[in-house]
């Protein structure tokens, strides 16, 4: 059942507690709730995700930061970008970031998986290990359009069976330029399905969207099992802190959750007689941690907060991907331009989706992605050891958008456009959470730390060099008019990197700040079991664990938790 006010919760004791419905919290409350002798509580802080009709839609993913499912928070200063704070939306609502997010599905490069395994010294974690799962979170559907999606993907690589719908886009006719133009410049191949472990090249995007709706982690793994009598979920209320129970062998058990709908309104306390799963995302998990007395000592005496778990790395080692926004004008009337300029246009395309999930509604952006590496002689690599996982893992990203597209830039009244995002996958930099205050209401400190290394402003100066080069192609040709505004000015390696700084923003990829070690190791936050070192009764399963932000769109990769589910059962 769900519950929206934490007073009226049943009081028969709780088996597993689990803190935040992203796609970590929502595929755990799943599995664990499979079993009927396991009762689980899922809290969300969020409402319900039906509250905001447009998260269905998938057109209007852009219309849904900042809103009622969103949390409204902004960086700290960041010197990578001129000293701009910049939006840091997530997912606040019943299936987390999942519910907003762009809905692009990307696995990532195989060596990424392979490395969390060496590094973790666990081999569950490898490719080889994990790849049946991923096939079956899956079900691939086809198209919205219905086309022949032959040459466009590998099925045999997807799964038919899986909770998460995915698919391709329509065609557009931005499309058969960029392939084109994967035939004709070597430097830019094609690459038929990116997600088969080795995703370098230009390939067709694939999204969680299924039969023209979003396939969020909420609608796959909690709308089919809200029937079930041991799931009950909590929205609207804020898990404040993980309280200790009691001590085992010497170490803190965390059994108990403390929940609150506002700083004045009554506290609540829940215990789970076996653990207490946190999946807050990599930003709000920190901080209930540090609340919890989990931490770095010394930072959590500025608080007047009792450590019971030093643990340093808390809230460290913070990473995220950098997105850089590049539209260039177009000759052509047939790109989405028109479709948020003109009403009509925009109530006709609501309307055909409305009855039939078809249309220009039924796309999210992002129709294609390029996944690419620096040359392996970049000067660069002469100063930093080179970050990626591996020699067919990609250091940057294409993503195209079939028009104008900045949150920077204001879109232009008239013209056409198309966009090419460009995106550091592999940043060096490393930022942090910590907390602002000791309310568990106020937001933390963000700092992402985004460009903040000599390797992340050079990888993306290249990708901008590598897009303008792109464009260049013989495909493009009487259809590229040229960039649009600040970069048509950008003529230097300087003037490129100015543009750089002034643009770039991030791509919603908060990752790392609990991370994965060696069970035994003093470094990090979890062991690869997802339990927090130095305590019993407590795990964390969200984006924070990953020691690496994932060099893909991470959302798809969390799901790949080992135990994810492929299939579920509904209840009859
Ligand atoms: C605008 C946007 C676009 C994106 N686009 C893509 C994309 O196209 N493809 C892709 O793969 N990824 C994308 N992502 C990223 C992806 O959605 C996230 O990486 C993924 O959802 C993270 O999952 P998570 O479980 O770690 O955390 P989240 O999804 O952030 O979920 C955490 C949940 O916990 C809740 N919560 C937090 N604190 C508490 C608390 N104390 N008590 C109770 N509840 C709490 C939050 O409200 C939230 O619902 C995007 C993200 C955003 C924001």
């Amino acid at each position: 059942a769900v519950y929206t006010d934490p007073s009226l919760l049943p009081n028969s004791p709780y088996t597993y507690i689990v803190v935040g419905s992203g796609p970590g919290g929502s595929v755990l409350a799943n599995r664990l709730s499979a079993n009927p002798n396991n009762r689980v509580l899922l809290i969300e802080v969020g409402p319900s995700d039906t509250v905001n009709p447009n998260i269905r839609v998938p057109f209007l993913c852009t219309k849904l930061v900042p809103a009622d499912v969103s949390w409204n928070d902004t960086t700290v200063p960041q010197t990578g970008l001129g000293g701009r704070s910049i939006g840091y939306p997530r997912g606040r609502t019943l299936g987390g970031s999942s519910s907003i997010n762009y809905m692009v599905w990307t696995r990532g490069p195989a060596s990424d998986f392979n490395r969390l395994a060496h590094e973790t010294g666990d081999h569950g974690w490898s490719w080889k290990s994990l790849r049946r799962i991923l096939t079956g979170v899956e079900t691939l559907v086809p198209p919205p359009d219905g086309h022949d999606t032959t040459g466009e993907i590998d099925p045999s690589i997807h799964g038919s069976n899986g909770p998460v719908k995915i698919s391709l886009h329509d065609k557009t006719a931005f499309d058969s330029r960029i392939f084109k133009a994967t035939s004709q410049l070597a430097e830019f191949p094609f690459n038929r399905d990116m997600n088969s472990g080795n995703p370098l090249g230009i390939g067709w995007t694939q999204f969680s969207i299924g039969d023209g709706q979003r396939s969020s982690a909420s609608v796959s793994y909690l709308t089919p099992v809200l029937c079930r009598p041991n799931l009950d979920i909590l929205v609207n209320t804020l898990a404040t802190k993980v309280v200790q129970t009691g001590t085992q062998d010497g170490l803190p058990i965390f059994r108990g959750v403390e929940i609150a709908q506002s700083a004045s309104g009554p506290h609540f306390s829940r215990i789970a007689t076996k653990e207490v799963i946190i999946a807050a995302g990599a930003v709000n998990t920190p901080q209930l941690l540090m609340l919890s007395g989990i931490g770095d000592s010394a930072e959590l005496s500025r608080f007047n907060i009792r450590t019971i778990v030093d643990l340093p790395d808390v809230g460290k080692n913070m990473q995220d991907h950098v997105l850089l926004l590049n539209p260039f004008w177009v000759n052509s009337s047939s790109t989405g331009d028109d479709i948020g300029r003109d009403s009509r246009r925009s109530k006709d395309g609501l309307a055909q989706w409305e009855a039939s999930h078809t249309g220009p509604f039924a796309a999210s952006v992002g129709g294609n992605i390029g996944w690419f590496r620096l040359p392996k002689h970049s000067s660069i690599f002469r100063q930093v050891r080179d970050p990626s996982s591996g020699p067919h893992a990609p250091h940057y990203e294409f993503l195209t958008v079939n028009q104008f597209f900045s949150s920077i830039q204001a879109p232009p009244s008239t013209g056409h456009f198309i966009t090419i995002a460009t995106i550091v996958l592999t940043p060096t930099s490393r930022g942090s959470i910590t907390l602002a205050s000791a309310n568990p209401f106020d937001s933390p400190n963000i700092d992402p730390a985004l460009l903040n290394s000599d390797f992340d402003i050079f990888t993306m100066r290249e990708a901008v060099k590598a897009a303008l080069r792109f464009v260049a192609a013989p495909a493009f040709k009487d259809y590229v008019i040229g960039p649009f505004g600040d970069l048509a000015e950008a003529k230097t390696d300087a003037d490129i990197e100015a543009y750089v700084r002034s643009q770039s923003a991030h791509v919603f990829h908060p990752a790392s700040t609990a991370y994965m070690s060696r069970k035994g190791s003093k470094r990090g936050v979890v062991n690869p079991d997802f339990s927090v070192k130095k305590t019993i009764g407590l795990r964390i399963v969200d984006g924070s664990v990953l020691p690496y932000v994932p060099a893909a769109h991470p959302s798809s990769n969390h799901l790949h938790h080992r135990g994810a589910s492929s299939g579920v059962d509904p209840c009859q």
